[in-house]
């Protein structure tokens, strides 16, 4: 079943250049795609594509200028309130910056609970179930809860902040470069954690990335953007060599020699901490 679609999607920006002159910029040029309900759907692009204002027009930050964005069915740009407000409880999003996605003056656990005060009507004692089960669902302890983000690393506090998104029971989750700014240990215990989560929450995801390495690693399909267009896309991530164009070509040329499938053939993640089997 078709969880998403995106028809022939366009959203033009304009740039200042000084003296009054403006410079229009196509972020989305007449895209159109479907990501199917339980998949791992990547985007892929190099700095500037598209990548995230695709993100941003699915979550409604943004509007498109022209096309249709559907969830299941749904044009999310022709719906009453009530309905948007439960789509927006649907998707969450989860961002490459975890340390500005969270309030810094907030325990962790008020950071978690955040969404469930704003969506579901638990009681306090429930709400403080529900935040120490998340907390232990992604690795972390119920004495977590009572720190403040700056006494986590980033791998943890991105841990914290998937918490949080799935604290209100998504359907879908738009993973926007997740794993770029971690370590590459770091990276493969995120990927586990989100793999495993998806497997037993029937997620679907969106995953943001210039990254085709871990799109192989962890996506279903893949579409690349170049310049808000789209230029290529495999129905199997295994199918790299169908990715021709161009743009894929420098992505896939572009990686570091140290690759997330080879470091994971040695090393391996125990309640959230990377051990060498060696
Ligand atoms: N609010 C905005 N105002 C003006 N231009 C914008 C705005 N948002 C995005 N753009 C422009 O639209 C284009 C696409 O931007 P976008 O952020 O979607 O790219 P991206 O692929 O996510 O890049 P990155 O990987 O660097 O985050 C870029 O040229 C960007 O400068």
């Amino acid at each position: 079943m078709t969880m998403i679609e995106f028809k022939n999607v366009s959203k033009q920006y304009f740039e200042s250049r000084g003296w009054g002159q403006k410079r229009s910029i196509n972020a989305m040029d007449n895209i159109s795609f479907r990501i199917k309900e339980g998949s791992c759907f990547a985007i892929v692009g190099e700095s500037g594509s598209g990548k995230s204002t695709l993100g941003k027009l699915l979550i409604g930050l943004d509007k498109p200028d022209s096309g249709q964005i559907l969830f299941r069915g749904l044009d999310l740009f022709d719906i009453n309130n009530q309905t948007r407000q439960q789509l927006r409880r649907d998707m969450q999003i989860v961002f490459q910056d975890c340390f500005s996605a969270v309030n810094s003056r907030m325990k962790i656990r008020d950071v978690i609970a955040e969404p469930m005060r704003v969506h579901l009507h638990y009681s306090s004692t429930g709400i403080k179930e529900e935040v120490k089960r998340l907390l232990e669902t992604v690795g972390l302890t119920a004495e977590d809860g009572e720190k403040y983000s700056y006494q986590f690393s980033g791998g943890q506090l991105q841990r914290i902040t998937i918490a949080r998104a799935i604290s209100i029971h998504p359907k879908v989750i738009i993973l926007d470069e997740v794993i770029n700014s971690l370590d590459v240990l770091v990276q493969i215990s995120i990927l586990k954690l989100l793999k495993r989560l998806q497997r037993e929450l029937n997620l679907t995801y969106l995953f943001i990335s210039h990254d085709l390495h871990s799109v192989k690693l962890f996506a279903d399909e893949v579409v690349v953007l170049d310049k808000g267009k789209l230029v290529d896309y495999a129905e199997d991530v295994k199918d790299f060599d169908k990715l021709t164009h161009p743009a894929s070509r420098r992505l896939l040329e572009a990686q570091l020699p140290i690759m997330p499938q080879q470091a994971s053939e040695d090393m391996s993640v125990k309640k959230g901490v990377i051990v060498s089997k060696k």
